[in-house]
């Protein structure tokens, strides 16, 4: 049986901390089984209950106080990443072996982790090899994407991250409860962009003839592959979020291998239900 995983991967501040708590906390109004592991060895707060986290194997703060690293907060957490890489023991100690399991791994917030690092190609790998269908979920500030260019620069890290690990992505604008509704209404067009005309609208901004011609070759490629697209998250619509997480589900085949559960029989029947009224036509006289 295989164990479903989300990556929860986006620049620092992005959401991802808020959104993995918000889905456990919808997981478990839908009465589903999620469970999340930290793999931010800078976090200081989260306020979701983890099944396991990486501060137990190291901390930022111990590797940049080390005398004989001398790391600031980049290469500390650089340096703590690897060390992750080197003792993933340690994960599957203590994920265990579950199946159906399904995890969120809310990870750190600097984006060399997803576009020239090793570390999470390798964590993927490893996941795969413990039977792990992996879906990453890449999340980008909705603040930031009322412009294009803005927004051409969120899609280059969504992309980047969706070309170095190889796996399913699900991208994700958060905050849309933070919008006014005319910059909701705007922000409509960037969800599932027509690149080209995106580009027509703003050019005339761009003074330079070749950063024109460049620009519009990125808008181009994003189009022609239907490359990126992004669904919107407010934690306060329920039903956006089911939305989010059945798009996940299907792209890493949820439920299909799932046993058929009974459903739970009515507590107590009506006594007055007549069965042969409900399934015989009635004739009238
Ligand atoms: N209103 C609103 N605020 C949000 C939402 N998501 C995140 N925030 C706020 O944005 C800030 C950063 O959120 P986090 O969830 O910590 O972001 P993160 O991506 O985990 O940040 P790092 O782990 O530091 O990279 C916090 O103050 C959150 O309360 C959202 O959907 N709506
Ligand atoms: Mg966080």
């Amino acid at each position: 049986m295989p164990r479903y995983a989300q990556l929860v991967m986006g620049p620092a501040g992005s959401g991802k901390s808020t959104y993995c708590s918000t889905l456990i906390q919808h997981a478990e109004a839908i009465n589903r089984s999620v469970q999340v592991v930290n793999l931010d060895p800078a976090a200081e707060h989260f306020d979701y209950p983890v099944m396991a986290d990486i501060r137990e194997l190291i901390m930022v703060d111990d590797v940049m106080e080390d005398e004989s690293l001398r790391f600031g907060p980049n290469g500390g957490l650089v340096f703590c990443m690897e060390y992750f890489a080197n003792n993933f023991d340690w994960l599957e100690e203590s994920l265990g072996h579950v199946e159906d399991d399904y995890i969120l791994f809310d990870c750190p917030g600097q984006i060399e982790l997803y576009t020239h690092l090793p570390v999470m190609r390798q964590l993927v790998e490893q996941l795969q090899q413990w039977e792990f269908r992996v879906c990453g979920v890449f999340l980008v500030d909705s603040q930031f994407m009322v412009e294009t260019f803005k927004f051409i620069s969120g899609i280059m890290a969504a992309l980047s991250a969706m070309v170095s690990l190889e796996i399913p992505t699900v991208n994700i604008m958060t905050k849309m409860d933070l919008l006014s509704p005319k910059a909701k209404k705007e922000i409509e067009k960037y969800l599932d962009p027509d690149m080209y005309s995106m580009m027509e609208d703003n050019s005339v901004t761009i003074r330079s003839k070749k950063f024109k011609k460049l620009t519009k070759a990125i808008c181009g490629l994003i189009d022609d592959y239907s490359m990126v697209r992004f669904l919107p998250f407010d934690r306060t619509d329920e039903e956006g979020i089911n939305i989010v997480l059945q798009h996940i589900d299907f792209s890493i085949q949820y439920g299909e291998d799932l046993e058929f559960k009974e459903p739970k029989e009515p507590e107590e029947e009506p006594d007055n239900t007549n069965y042969d009224d409900l399934f015989q036509d009635k004739v009238e006289d």
